[in-house]
């Protein structure tokens, strides 16, 4: 079967300046994919070309068959992939509804409704905030709030960047949790973690990043044996 999403030798440059070396991964229909590494290694660049955010100097991007590489944000978010950005990037003005209508403002009404019911009996603490503004939520309730508001989007492809950045431990077992509900749910993940342990137990197979290039790749649990990454990501 061919993979929902596969990357073939991707290449991204800021300024001229490259940081993503000819990389390709793929994402099977399903899966909780989990691309680690140390900061700055090009994770988050690879995500963003994938999202449309930067362009990919080289390389093909496919989704579900279609090539997207370079492609204008509202096809790639049409197509089915939707973000779950780094540092949540919540609307704070706006209340924890108006943020959650924003992720399926392209939706009918009626889908949105019944929606916004499954979104709050999956998060409840959602609904206790509903009217309130989502600059006034917590850090680890705005992280919901933006998971929540990107599922909203009913994607085929959930990008989670950094999800546990900034939180408490507590908190972060509560986001581990929350994205391993989401994949029993059957849906495709594609997560970048710099909580390497964290990541390599949700993640099906993973990918390690050094210096814009893939140097290691397998099962989450082949990762998370290999003696390299237990002795630098996992402080084994
Ligand atoms: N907007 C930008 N302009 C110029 N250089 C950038 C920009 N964004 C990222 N970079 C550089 O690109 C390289 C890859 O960064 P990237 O954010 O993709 O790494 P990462 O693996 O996701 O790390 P992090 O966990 O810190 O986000 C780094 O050297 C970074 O400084």
């Amino acid at each position: 079967m061919d993979a929902l999403l596969s990357i073939r030798d991707l290449r991204v440059a800021y300024g001229g300046v490259e940081v993503v070396h000819g990389v390709s991964l793929e994402v099977r229909e399903g899966e909780c994919v989990a691309l680690i590494g140390a900061n700055g290694a090009g994770k988050s660049s690879t995500l963003r070309a994938i999202c449309g955010l930067v362009p990919a100097r080289a390389g093909s991007i496919r989704f579900d068959g279609r090539e997207i590489a370079n492609a204008p944000g509202h096809r790639i978010v049409r197509a089915g992939i939707t973000m779950c950005p780094e540092g949540r990037q919540v609307f704070p003005q706006m209340t924890t509804l108006q943020n959650l209508r924003m992720g399926a403002y392209a939706r009918s009404d009626d889908e949105q409704a019944r929606d916004l019911e499954a979104m709050m009996d999956m998060f409840p603490i959602l609904r206790e905030r509903a009217h309130q503004p989502a600059g006034t939520l917590s850090g680890g309730e705005q992280e919901m709030l933006a998971i929540a508001r990107a599922l909203m989007a009913r994607p085929r492809l959930c990008i989670f960047d950094e999800p546990s950045l900034g939180l408490a431990p507590r908190i972060v077992a509560e986001v581990g949790e929350t994205i391993a509900r989401i994949k029993a749910m059957g849906k495709t993940i594609l997560l970048v973690e710099q909580n390497s342990s964290m990541a390599l137990r949700l993640a099906d197979r993973a990918y390690l990043f050094e210096a814009g290039e893939i140097v290691l790749s397998g099962s989450g649990e082949e990762l998370q044996a290999h003696p390299e990454v237990a002795r630098a990501y996992l402080g084994h």
